[in-house]
């Protein structure tokens, strides 16, 4: 098989909300199509791919560097020995001449075109990716379905607590046990509140809710927080620091005896590393949350899952940030703790298939071919568009 053509493009996933550090009045998104020459009912087999969320697009380095590295890879440089498409050949034609180090300029690149590799290797394989990547890179008995969280809760001009709670109510309406909410926008008693209304609404139950800082503290204001919360004995506190600073985390971890969750903005193998070398995080409770889409693709995010498994940690302290179909194909073939779900944002790419059914905040996977967009009918149009 080849790839004949990319089309790559750019798309709003825009919104008027905010958490502790960003507005998303701007955020876009890479789409890509790959086409292939293998023909099924009279046309071709495409994969497709996009960057997740919170990291804005990557036309340029997509245009100039990646996509360019992977279409002038010589004949049969992507294949493996069985002849077909092979997504870690691919991912070293498409790093070929870049340094190490600096990750997060050329991840979400990469990421993108991976995600698309992925898709497509399993449409030509027929089944769906979940079951691709179980055979290939798990124990060829995947979980048939997958715990997910629904994360929201954000700032936006005029909400009030109680439009809060109504979100709320509609997550726990739409199946789902666990919900997430920002914190950190706001001063310590306003956030309080904030949570406060939410527990309401969770029966009281502080299991059931995760806060999410956006890394925006400081080392006093993350144990200021941390004093202020553990009585609640939330599911968990989020991304409390700047992702970089790994003792802030390893203080915060010595004094805040609930889960900690982390790693949505750490893009690599060796950012990973670093994490679990110097950040304190307890395998015994803590999550960690790199995002494949954002981090260079399932390629890297199977690599990181060893050296995790080097370290003593078990996938299922992995839930990953994004919210998006193809980490929860690899949550449920390499057995993760479940996935993160935006019910309300990000849209068009966000979420699962139009027919997904969440219910006791687990969602079953489909057997569409590939990542399965097709069952996704408003990003299907916007990703067709690209090559039709
Ligand atoms: O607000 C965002 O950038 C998204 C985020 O942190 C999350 O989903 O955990
Ligand atoms: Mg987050």
């Amino acid at each position: 098989m080849r790839i004949v053509s990319a089309h790559e493009g750019v798309i709003p996933i825009s919104s008027s909300m905010s958490n502790a550090f960003i507005d998303f009045s701007t955020m876009d998104c890479s789409i890509l199509a790959l086409v292939s020459d293998v023909v099924v009912d009279g046309k071709p087999l495409v994969g497709y791919g996009f960057n997740s969320n919170g990291r804005y697009s990557a036309g340029e380095i997509l245009r100039r560097r990646i996509l360019p590295r992977l279409m002038d890879a010589p004949e049969g440089a992507l294949l493996d020995e069985a002849g077909d498409l092979s997504p870690s050949f691919a991912w070293e034609a498409m790093m070929r001449n870049e340094k190490p180090g600096g990750h997060g300029e050329r991840s979400v690149a990469v990421g993108v075109v991976d995600m698309a590799l992925h898709d497509l290797a399993a449409k030509v394989a027929g089944v769906p990716l979940y079951r691709w990547i179980s055979d290939h890179y798990g124990d060829g008995d995947p979980d048939d379905s997958v715990f997910v969280y629904a994360a929201g809760g954000y700032y936006a001009p005029g909400k009030s607590d109680r439009d809060l709670q109504d979100e709320m109510r509609r997550f726990l309406d739409a199946g789902y046990d666990v919900v997430k909410m920002k914190i950190g926008g706001a001063p310590l008693a306003e956030d309080l509140r904030r949570i406060e209304a939410v527990l309401e609404v969770l029966g009281g139950d502080g299991s059931r809710l995760a806060v999410d800082v956006n890394g925006r503290f400081d080392l006093d204001t993350a144990l200021e927080y941390a004093r202020a919360l553990d009585p609640y004995d939330l599911f968990w506190y989020e991304e409390v620091g700047d992702p970089l600073d790994y003792r802030l985390n390893a203080t915060l971890s010595e004094q805040y005896k609930n889960p900690i969750a982390t790693g949505e903005n750490l893009f690599s193998l060796q950012d990973a590393r670093n994490l679990v070398r110097y950040g304190g995080m307890r395998p015994d409770r803590d999550y960690i949350q790199i995002d494949p889409a954002l981090s260079y693709g399932l390629v890297e995010y199977r690599r990181i899952q060893d050296m995790l498994s080097q370290h003593g940690w078990s996938s299922r302290r992995c839930i990953p940030h994004g919210g998006h179909q193809f980490s929860l194909h690899i949550a449920a073939a390499l057995k993760l703790g479940g996935n993160e779900s935006y019910p309300g944002e990000f849209q068009p790419t966000g979420g699962f298939a139009d027919d997904a059914v969440v219910e006791g905040s687990r969602v079953a996977l489909d057997d569409r071919p590939g990542i399965g967009f097709e069952g996704k009918a408003n990003f299907l149009e916007v990703l067709r568009e690209l090559h039709e």
